[in-house]
């Protein structure tokens, strides 16, 4: 750990981030080819071109980062924790995958040396790709929570996540009851929201398997501790959409479901949200919710294309989410590619630029998860950082011995970059990966 008096390091690098958000501000993108990051105790202390923060810093030593790309951590607003290990299941719709591949996994998670096991594997995945802060789904055991608590604490991840809810329509094993949702809430609340980097998510899983009483439930924790986030999903595939609209004849559409129970706000992350009425985005806008966006997943369950248009043009704040396990893999540079892809592809999609994938993966999620100390490189904010440094001889390091601009290697990052090419992460200062 970083003692409160550590010396400053002052960081070398080309580096870039996004301090303000570019669907909104023309020049967001900060790029520094030659780079310093002053940083201590966790905290970055100044920014710029090297040559100026040097001279500010004389006596500071220095770390060398010149070759790769420093970028800030990732940030990650939908993955689900027990999906690990099933991460490939392609070729089905939302509701069969459901039943086929994610739910006899989620159930084995009963089981808490198994649940630990897979908590391993997912921060391990996480943290490799680059993500620092995620926005986890849980699961149905409030032992395997204790778990992923656990591992976040133990490896420094910045983590938001909570006990899955749910009393229909899934299997008996992971079906609870508003009673013991409530209490086992709060008990998870108590121990773990502000622990350490640890917050705590309200998580229903989506109103198809909660009724009534469970989302109350829900409502009745957010009420109690203010300060926990929420997050479901919304609006995913059309077959989940009218089984949603079945079972709550009284309700405007899928928001409503939530809305009515008093469960969007400012700390709400909706996933997918691919299908969204006008009305639902308005509300959604209104309540300054955000709108989780997960285009792997949406491409390998066939759910449909995102209109980020119509969140943007509503004005709906949106981040990035690998999903996994509906989703491909922890890396949100493959997020951003295949969010640059699918826009690329639907009629009226938005042109994304790099900024804009940087943006999605890094500030949008802070700024959804309501963390103003992370995702970008401000002074004032924690050094939450990934250093891009791939292998001598591979594709991504040939592009970025001759790119013409760190935006170009940027753009590179995002087109061929893996979890091969992190080199190095940081977390408050903190390495977590590398050395
Ligand atoms: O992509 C998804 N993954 C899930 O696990 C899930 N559960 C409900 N709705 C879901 N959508
Ligand atoms: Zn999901």
């Amino acid at each position: 750990m970083t003692s409160p008096t550590s010396a400053p390091t002052l960081y070398r690098a080309t580096y870039l981030h996004t301090p303000r958000n570019p669907f909104t501000h023309p020049d967001a993108l900060d790029a520094q080819s030659d780079g310093g990051l002053l940083v201590q105790d966790g905290v970055i202390r100044a920014a710029g071109p090297f040559a100026d923060i040097r001279a500010a810093h004389p006596d500071a030593p220095v770390t060398d980062l010149r070759g790769g790309l420093l970028l800030p951590g990732f940030i990650d607003t939908h993955v689900h924790y027990p999906q690990v290990r099933v991460i490939g299941g392609l070729g089905l719709p939302l509701l069969d995958w459901l039943d086929q591949c994610a739910l006899p996994e989620e159930a084995r998670m009963a089981d808490l040396a198994y649940a630990r096991g897979v908590a391993r594997d997912f921060i391990g995945g996480l943290i490799g790709a680059g993500t620092t802060t995620a926005l986890v789904f849980g699961s149905h055991f409030a032992g395997a929570v204790d778990a992923f608590f656990e591992e976040a604490t133990r490896t420094g991840l910045r983590a938001v996540t909570g006990l899955v809810v749910s009393d229909r329509l899934l299997r008996g094993e992971l079906h609870t009851t508003p009673q013991r949702a409530y209490d086992e809430g709060r008990a998870l609340i108590e121990r773990w929201h502000g622990a350490g980097r640890n917050l705590y998510a309200v998580t229903p899983r989506f109103s198809l398997s909660a009724s009534e009483g469970i989302l109350d439930a829900c409502a009745a924790l957010m009420r109690d501790f203010p300060g926990v986030r929420f997050t479901s999903h919304v609006n995913e595939n059309t077959r989940e959409i009218q089984t949603v609209r079945d079972l709550f004849p009284g309700a405007r559409d899928y928001l409503d479901t939530y809305e009515r129970a008093g469960l969007v706000g400012r700390h709400s992350v909706l996933a997918h949200n691919v299908h969204p009425t006008d009305r639902e985005l308005s509300v959604m806008a209104a309540h300054r919710c955000t709108a989780a966006h997960c285009p792997c997943s949406n491409s390998a369950l066939g759910s449909g294309f995102f209109p980020l248009r119509r969140h943007l043009d509503a004005g709906v704040h949106v981040s990035l989410g690998s999903d996994v396990g509906g989703g491909t893999g922890f890396s949100l540079l493959k997020e951003g590619l295949q969010a640059h892809f699918m826009q690329n592809l639907m009629p009226g999609g938005v042109p994304l630029s790099p900024a804009h994938l940087l943006y999605l993966a890094t500030l949008a999620g802070a700024e959804a998860l309501d963390l103003p100390h992370t995702g970008s490189f401000e002074p004032g904010r924690a050094f939450d950082a990934v250093h891009l440094n791939p292998a001598p001889g591979t594709p991504l390091d040939a592009v970025f011995r001759h790119a013409a601009s760190p935006e170009r290697a940027l753009a590179a990052a995002f087109a061929t970059g893996t979890p091969a090419d992190v080199a190095r992460v940081w977390i408050g200062g903190d390495t977590v990966l590398g050395s």
